[in-house]
């Protein structure tokens, strides 16, 4: 499977009319597996045609062999090719917007010197005021080193900044809420958290992302620690949040109890040690994690200190061995991990009624279409397949909550609240196999969250908005 399903490349081309016709040209893009989506004439003249075609292709090798074979047709000139993934990315994909016009130089002296100066100096006669006068009450900060991009890996943060841009324009479409992307050239823990610490001033939160396991939850830690603004690392939280939102409603398709079923997790880095932390709260009592070497189990001395603890609170009969042998009789199978890992064989050995949520992006464990047969419930993180299990259902709605009430903390209850949210969007009777989790475009789910995050901040002690000193 492809990590480009969807990849749509627009081939500019010019013909000469006497030598071949459109349909010759539309006959060797079919040939090479190619589907045309949209033609545009460019320009025409009575030797000449030029026109832009657009065409849906598998990935970038097979977009080459439909290139190629326009390239050796006769008459024909390919101008040039482009990626219209690539064409929306031209120049970054967000922008800083006044929200007032500066017209006159009354205007300029009020939003800038000397009226800002009376502004500036009430902040520093009262922090607090910085929530009611600057932008910081809707403000999240997106951090990244690049180290754990989507399933990408440590790619470094100039690469990762195109999905941290894409966060924040997902931040401000579904709440509402203003994001910069930060993308840090440094791997070090220390280093980091003295960034955010420093940077922190301008923000109502910190969303980290895409930082890789195990250093992600020391910076996590330590930055809740130091900061009194909220601190979330959407990997580890926001993909906990969604994926139990997913599993209570599959679970009542399938009518099985959360106490009693059986639970294999591949990929035990930052995603899979919060989604399972997440499930043994939410009552999962058999949960088998497994990473690449196999079953995490208790007897071996782990380098990873955290696979230690997490031998600990997992896997009750202790069991060893790979994927393929412990997958044996499992009701879940949850992939955070990397592409193709899960085999048809594996999924035939699960039992009935089996739930498959393949969430690794952009390739998932298990190619849908390959698993479709032999699965009650799939699920993947992508938008191009039913059941999108995506972060993206999370983060925007829990941080809206978090700064509408001017929470100190993204707490346990909160994160609760919010899978219970996003479940409940999905009604009974709309519930089924391919319906179990709502679409990213449902403009119930931000809402719905802000509502139940907001609730559980306010009983749990750790919202200040009623405090006069945060309004
Ligand atoms: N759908 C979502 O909302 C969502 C959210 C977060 C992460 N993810 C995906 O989950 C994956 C992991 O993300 P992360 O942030 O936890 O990264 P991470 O680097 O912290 O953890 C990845 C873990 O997977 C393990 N792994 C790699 N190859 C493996 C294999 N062949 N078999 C078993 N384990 C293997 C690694 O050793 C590591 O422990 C990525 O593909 C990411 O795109 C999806
Ligand atoms: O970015 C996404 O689509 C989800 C998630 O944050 C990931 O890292 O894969
Ligand atoms: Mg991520």
């Amino acid at each position: 499977m492809s990590s480009g399903a969807n990849m749509h490349i627009t081939i500019r081309l010019q013909f000469a009319k006497n030598v071949v016709s459109f349909s010759d040209i539309a006959t060797a893009i079919g040939q090479a597996g190619g589907d045309i989506v949209g033609i545009d004439v460019i320009s025409s003249s009575k030797t000449h045609t030029v026109r832009d075609i657009t065409v849906s292709v598998l990935d970038s090798k097979h977009a080459d062999v439909v290139v190629d074979t326009l390239r050796k047709t006769a008459g024909v000139k390919v101008i040039h090719v482009s990626d219209r993934t690539f064409l929306m990315h031209i120049g970054g994909k967000i922008e800083v917007k006044s929200k007032i016009p500066i017209k006159t130089r009354d205007d300029l002296a009020r939003v800038y010197t000397p009226g800002v100066a009376r502004v500036c100096t009430a902040i520093a006669e009262d922090p607090t005021k910085a929530y009611s006068l600057t932008i910081k009450r809707n403000t999240v900060a997106v951090i990244s080193d690049g180290t754990a991009v989507l399933g990408l890996g440590d790619i470094g943060p100039y690469a990762a900044m195109p999905v941290m841009e894409g966060k924040a324009m997902l931040f401000k479409q579904l709440a509402g809420v203003d994001a910069f992307p930060i993308c840090l050239d440094t791997k070090d823990t220390d280093e980091i958290v003295q960034i955010v610490k420093a940077i922190a001033p301008a923000f109502g939160g910190i969303n980290l992302e895409d930082i890789a396991a195990p250093r992600c939850f020391e910076i996590e830690e330590r930055l809740k620690q130091e900061l009194d603004i909220p601190v979330f690392h959407d990997d580890q939280h926001g993909t906990a949040v969604v994926l139990l939102a997913g599993l209570l409603n599959a679970l009542k398709i399938v009518d099985k109890k959360i106490e009693e079923i059986k639970v294999v997790l591949t990929g035990i880095g930052a995603a899979g040690i919060a989604c399972t932390k997440m499930l043994l709260a939410a009552g999962v009592k058999n949960i088998i994690g497994v990473d690449r070497q196999g079953a995490i189990h208790r007897g071996v001395q782990y380098d990873n200190p955290y696979w230690n603890e997490y031998a600990q609170l997992t896997n009750p009969e202790n069991i060893s061995g790979s994927l393929s042998d412990v997958i044996v009789g499992a009701d879940v199978f949850i992939g955070v991990s990397a592409p193709g890992i899960l085999t048809v064989e594996d999924v035939k050995k699960m039992a009935k009624d089996p739930i498959v949520f393949a969430m690794a992006n952009p390739v998932p464990e298990i190619d849908p279409e390959l698993a479709e047969p032999y699965v009650r419930v799939m699920a993947t993180g992508r938008s191009d397949y039913p059941n999108q299990i995506n972060n993206v259902l999370c983060f925007p709605g829990i941080f809206r909550g978090a700064l509408d009430c001017r929470a100190i903390e993204i707490n346990e209850e909160m994160k609760l609240a919010a899978a219970q949210a996003i479940a409940s969007v999905v009604t009974d009777e709309e519930l089924s196999e391919t319906y179990i989790i709502p679409s990213v475009f449902n403009n119930k789910v931000a809402e719905r969250v802000r509502e139940a995050v907001m609730k559980a901040a306010y009983k749990t002690g750790v919202a200040r908005k009623d405090d006069m000193m945060f309004r």
